[in-house]
């Protein structure tokens, strides 16, 4: 029987004592030095993850749904969660540099680098911050996608006719939930190679820690025309492949998909943007 245990080499539980701080100094200090892509490079990264998480959406929208697996603000979604993050975390899946954030595990997420005399980090080598946005996005998800979920068929077919098959549902949640959590925490590193590229310019607001003039120098309004353009055509192709493959689909099927894509990418950005801020505030720790 697969038993997972969590890959700690990396994390520090969160009731680690000061006992346990010489240990945690060495993993830091013996961290591998990544350098991050240029910003064309990591637009493009952004960009291949845009199918995924229409495909991911396109699925879950057309499984049958019952509210009340969502009530007590999503308690039995975050158990399930949790789970499988522990499996997900003992294959390596929230190490240093991956990208990737636990939900409810949270004990599994990478500590933050400290800078030190021996170990610099200088423009353009990533630096772990300790900030996530993670409960921004299952906000959002709770909140504002579940309601969008509202299917009253679904492709999965029960001889006793149900259509609610809550582990298929939680699954396609999970499957969701962590392609917008890669996707989001990518802004660590467009964060990074967008100091690099500016140094002078970003020095002076982080060390005033002022998010405001961060955000505005940060921000290109052109891109985000550019992401949610390029997520809108994404979404007409996929409910076009789906009914022209023969799924049975609903009427409003490729109006709900168009809605559900705005609003993902939309809050995908904002939250991107945040995680941007965020990390550069921690820049220089
Ligand atoms: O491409 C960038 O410059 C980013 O910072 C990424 C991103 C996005 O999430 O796609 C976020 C904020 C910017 O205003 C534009 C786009």
């Amino acid at each position: 029987m697969f038993v997972p245990t969590a890959d700690t080499t990396d994390s520090v539980d969160s009731t680690a004592t000061t006992a346990d701080t010489a240990s945690v100094d060495s993993i830091i200090a013996n961290r591998p030095t990544l350098t991050v892509p240029s910003l064309v490079q990591i637009r493009d990264i952004l960009a291949q993850l845009e199918a995924p998480i229409i495909s991911a959406l396109t699925e879950r929208l057309q499984l049958a749904t019952d509210s009340s697996l969502y009530s007590n603000n999503g308690a039995k979604l975050k158990a399930f969660l949790g789970a499988i993050e522990l499996a997900d975390g003992a294959l390596g899946r929230y190490a240093y540099g991956k990208l990737e954030y636990p939900y409810v595990a949270t004990a599994l997420a990478p500590s933050p680098d400290k800078t030190s005399k021996s170990v610099t980090f200088p423009a353009g080598r990533f630096h772990q911050d300790s900030f996530t946005g993670n409960s921004n996005l299952t906000a959002f998800y709770l909140q504002t996608l579940v309601p969008l979920f509202n299917s009253t068929t679904a492709y999965y077919y029960h001889l006793d006719n149900s259509t609610v098959d809550p582990a298929a549902i939680f699954h396609a949640d999970a499957t969701l939930l962590q392609l917008l959590s890669h996707r989001a925490h990518i802004g660590k590193i467009v964060a990074e190679t967008k100091f690099a590229g500016n140094v002078t310019g970003y020095t002076p607001l982080i060390q005033a820690g002022d998010d405001t003039s961060i955000r505005v120098l940060l921000t290109n309004t052109t891109q985000e025309a550019g992401v949610l353009a390029q997520a809108s055509t994404a979404a007409t192709s996929f409910s076009n492949a789906w009914v022209g493959s023969g799924a049975l689909v609903s009427t409003q099927f490729a109006s709900n998909l168009q809605n559900a894509a705005a609003k993902v990418f939309r809050e995908l950005i904002d939250i991107t943007t945040e995680i941007e801020i965020q990390y550069l505030l921690a820049r220089f720790n």
